[in-house]
């Protein structure tokens, strides 16, 4: 590997390859401390300190369903700890910054940290810099900022500044949303300070049939009673997934991804089947994509909600022989230009191959009416884990894009969040200036008092203190509240929060 940039405290490296390298390795350091901040690949996956010897405990069982929802080469979960992108301990931040041909990860083996590049069956005539890696070393809460700024100056993304406030139908509703049910919530947002009216997984035939099944009305018509009520019309799919049981599956195969056999490659299993993948390097496939989205943007929406995205990256036999990561940044790339002007919330996606090509992207695994330090993180719904997400990727937000939290769930009933688990997410999704989106049948008696309390929270310039300790401190400045300080133990759900006129008093 060689320097390519002398930062202040650290280096950035990298080294040419050509041929098929596959697997590359491209860095090694002994490892310094007993903990360390590990990440996950995309927007469920964990970011969070663990011990040096902490074992993830992943079951064959759970990735038979998972599949390459955890991780692009799942296998590796078995045997090692993994971390996607970067890692780092009390002192130290190893972090890439791209992966738009190659998939960057670290393992723990032997005491030490080791850095590869993944770049699947691809071959290169001629060399190619690998992903770009930065060696940092100072206070971890500085460094986390610090290669938050690296990675934006290193992929210049472009995203609208519109941070929305909204409603979302799935966390109440789940796949029994009606059309009724849309109607009377329709009716209700009006009383709250709402842009975007979002409807969420339960509306379509199947998964890759993306027209309503019988009990909806027209994509037009769901889109202009939205609008016909003052909201910026919102929709939820899963662009790069298709299910066993549906119509494009059946008709469709040359355009999935295929197992070395030939045969479709089952992605991931959800909703009780099947789900496989669009082969997004097949020319055929970027226009079925661009077809599907300018449908949905002419029938009047305005604000799309990508799910389950990580299918478009999973490895397999394509129609041309690039990398998955590859083949998944064209079918981001044509869904940013076809909805160009509209707002692309990504979710369940591969974090460093969607810079650029959202607007928004979920930082976390599905938050839940339940939240509870002890369920292990299975990228599975719960709100402490969505919670521990909002803090440990905070540096994200408004550098690669605008971090979603997932939804606030306020409702007073059906739930098992106390107000002190809601005034945690709340105070902290404000104060880190995330989008604000609550999901509840808005009929029901909700601590609603917590919207405006977020809502008066963002908009400033924030710190977090303490990503590695037993409690974050959260910093925020504003003129709507002035300098605030928020220190809060997920585990203890002790939070403390009052004015402070420390605000980032010896911060550099
Ligand atoms: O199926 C709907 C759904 C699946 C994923 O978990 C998303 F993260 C969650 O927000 C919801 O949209």
């Amino acid at each position: 590997m060689e320097i390519i940039k002398e930062l202040k405290n650290g280096k950035i490296i990298s080294k040419k390859i050509k041929g098929k390298p596959g697997k590359v390795k491209v860095f090694e350091e002994v490892l310094s401390d007993n903990y360390i901040l590990i990440n996950n690949w995309q927007s469920w996956g964990p970011t969070k300190v663990i011990p040096k010897d902490f074992k993830l405990n992943i079951s064959k069982e759970f990735l038979e369903k998972a599949r390459f929802s955890p991780n692009p080469n799942p296998e590796l979960l078995l045997d090692y700890i993994v971390s996607d992108y970067f890692i780092a301990t009390k002192d130290k931040l190893y972090g890439f910054l791209s992966s738009k041909i190659g998939h960057p990860y670290f393992l723990i083996k032997d005491g030490k940290i080791e850095g590869y590049i993944d770049y699947f069956e691809e071959e290169f005539e001629d060399y190619i810099e690998t992903e770009p890696l930065a060696v940092l070393n100072g206070n971890i809460d500085i460094l986390l900022r610090e290669y938050g700024e690296l990675l934006r100056d290193y992929n210049k993304p472009q995203f609208k500044d519109w941070n929305p406030v909204g409603w979302s139908s799935w966390y109440y509703y789940f796949e029994n949303l009606t059309w009724d049910d849309v109607l009377k919530n329709l009716k209700l947002a009006k009383n709250y300070p709402f842009e975007v009216f979002q409807i969420d997984d339960s509306w379509q035939k199947d998964i890759g049939d993306w027209q309503p099944k019988e009990s909806f009305p027209s994509l037009k018509e769901m889109a202009g009673t939205i609008r016909k009520f003052g909201f910026v019309p919102g929709i939820w799919l899963a662009p790069f997934s298709v299910s066993e049981t549906s119509s494009i599956f059946k008709e469709h195969k040359d355009w999935l991804v295929k197992d070395d056999a030939g045969n479709p490659k089952v992605a991931y299993q959800n909703w009780g089947k099947n789900i496989y993948a669009l082969d997004l390097s097949n020319p055929d496939v970027l226009d079925f994509i661009e077809t599907l989205f300018k449908s949905l943007k002419d029938s009047g929406f305005e604000y799309f909600k990508i799910d389950f995205l990580f299918a478009g990256a999973i490895p397999g036999k394509r129609y041309q022989n690039i990398s998955p990561i590859r083949a998944y940044r064209l079918g981001m790339e044509k869904i940013r230009k076809t909805v160009s002007d509209n707002f692309i919330l990504g979710c369940g996606a591969p974090l460093l191959p969607s810079i650029g090509y959202v607007d928004g992207m979920r930082i976390g695994p599905d938050t839940a009416p339940y939240y509870d330090p002890k369920i292990p993180d299975n990228l599975g719904p719960n709100a402490y884990s969505a919670l521990r997400n909002t803090i440990t990727r905070y540096f994200m937000n408004k550098k690669l894009w605008l971090n979603d939290p997932d939804c606030l769930l306020l409702r007073k009933t059906e739930t098992n969040l106390t107000t002190n688990q809601k005034k945690m997410f709340a105070i902290t999704a404000g104060m880190l200036d995330n989008m604000i989106l609550v999901s509840d049948d808005l009929e029901l008696e909700l601590d609603d008092f917590l919207i405006p309390t977020a809502l008066k929270l963002k908009g400033g310039e924030y710190f977090v203190e303490g990503i590695m300790d037993k409690a974050f401190t959260i910093y925020t400045k504003n003129e709507k509240v002035g300098e605030v300080k928020f220190r809060i133990c997920l585990e203890t759900e002790k939070s403390e929060y009052y004015p402070d006129k420390d605000f980032l008093k010896g911060k550099k």
